[in-house]
């Protein structure tokens, strides 16, 4: 078996949740540990890691980054390498992102290159991000690279595409946490409590008068309640309820729209309720954007120079920490085709794993092309 494919296997089977990554952390550790050391310097930070491969006659820092935290779902893939924590699965392809960043550090170590490489490990990008607070550490203060890559896979895309666009590529995201309290009692008697299972549901209802009447209809977003609980028994009127969702628009400004509505229609609950709402925003991640010149130069490269397709997309929801990173670094983000009838975050998400191969090549031939520019 391929080692990448390998170590992905190894992986798939120790999801942790963010900041919770201590087997990953200590796997990923071993692997770059057993490789010659004489050129990498390795930093832990928290449950991530820097490593940075010294070039030979460096001008600039290039670098790569990964994410390596899984999402609490039971996985259903029935694969002989599934999870063994429970509620615990690589339902967004972080293994795979893994075993490629391992296949790109591995080829620089055992390959010389003029500038220095920055490869980045980090923890927590479903929530609540890690991709921010390691940009602010000292190490990468101190390590900074001048641009950045990164890659997500894509279940929707065959095996040997690769899909972006320079410009917004993933949307601004909020996590979105709503907690009702009002009066519970005895089933038969509604007139005398504050049903809070009613006033979740409103409030689920009302939302979707955001999307369809306050943001522009050129403009997109998303409101999407996730998880709804509250009450104890069936017979007993629900005191308390929470909504947990994430909210996903185009612009910084369609966010602040969103959110402000959010704001109004759950005063009108407690005032139509007679009850109280804390609303707590979460985590909230930077839209990634990507570089105009970079992700084109990458583009030009690809059609060039490789056997893989590519596919200029349109923008997506979904969010990504890396934003962040691409904020300050300039660089790209890309989709990788990986082959499956399961999206992302689904419990029966099966990547082919042939895309390990195409990514590790990809990005060797292309941070080699970057790495070794005059
Ligand atoms: C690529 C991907 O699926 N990313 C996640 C990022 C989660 C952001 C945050 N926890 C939220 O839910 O808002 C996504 O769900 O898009």
């Amino acid at each position: 078996m391929n080692t990448y494919v390998k170590i992905r296997r190894d992986l798939h089977q120790i999801p942790e949740l963010g900041f919770q990554e201590f087997k990953t952390q200590d796997y990923l550790l071993s692997y770059i540990q057993s490789l010659p050391q004489e050129r990498i310097e390795i930093k832990k930070w928290k449950t991530g890691l820097f490593v940075k491969v010294y070039g030979m006659s460096p001008k600039k820092t290039i670098g790569y980054r990964t994410d390596i935290d899984g999402l609490p779902i039971e996985e259903q893939t029935g694969l002989p390498f599934s999870s063994t924590h429970n509620n615990q699965m690589h339902a967004c392809g972080h293994d795979l992102h893994m075993s490629i960043a391992l296949g790109v550090l591995t080829h620089f170590v055992h390959n010389e290159i003029h500038d220095d490489l920055l490869f980045i490990f980090q923890p927590a990008e479903e929530g609540p991000g890690g991709a921010e607070p390691m940009l602010k550490s000292e190490i990468m203060q101190q390590w900074k690279p001048d641009m950045i890559f990164a890659l997500h896979i894509a279940p929707e895309y065959p095996v040997g595409t690769i899909a972006l666009k320079d410009g917004l590529l993933f949307a601004n995201t909020s996590e979105l946490f709503i907690d009702l309290k009002g009066k519970g009692g005895h089933a038969a008697y509604p007139h005398q409590t504050n049903d809070m299972v009613i006033a979740a549901c409103t409030l689920v209802n009302q939302f979707q008068t955001i999307v369809s009447r306050n943001v522009n209809p050129l403009d997109s977003a998303v409101i999407t309640i996730g998880k709804i609980t509250g009450g104890t028994v069936q017979n007993i009127i629900a005191e308390k309820a929470r909504l947990e969702g994430t909210i996903r628009t185009l612009s910084p400004e369609s966010m602040k729209k969103v959110k402000h509505r959010i704001k109004s229609i759950v005063k009108g609950i407690e005032t139509g309720f007679e009850c109280e709402a804390v609303i707590d925003y979460g985590s909230m991640y930077h839209q990634v954007y990507n570089d105009e010149h970079l992700t084109n130069d990458f583009i030009n490269y690809l059609k060039q120079e490789s056997t893989v397709q590519v596919i200029e997309c349109r923008e997506a929801m979904t969010g990504e920490d890396f934003g962040y990173m691409l904020d300050e670094i300039p660089g790209f983000m890309f989709w990788l085709g990986v082959d499956s009838p399961f999206g992302l975050h689904h419990a029966k998400l099966n990547p082919s794993e042939d895309a390990i191969n195409v990514a590790v090549n990809i990005m060797t031939s292309y941070i080699t092309h970057k790495g070794n520019e005059e």
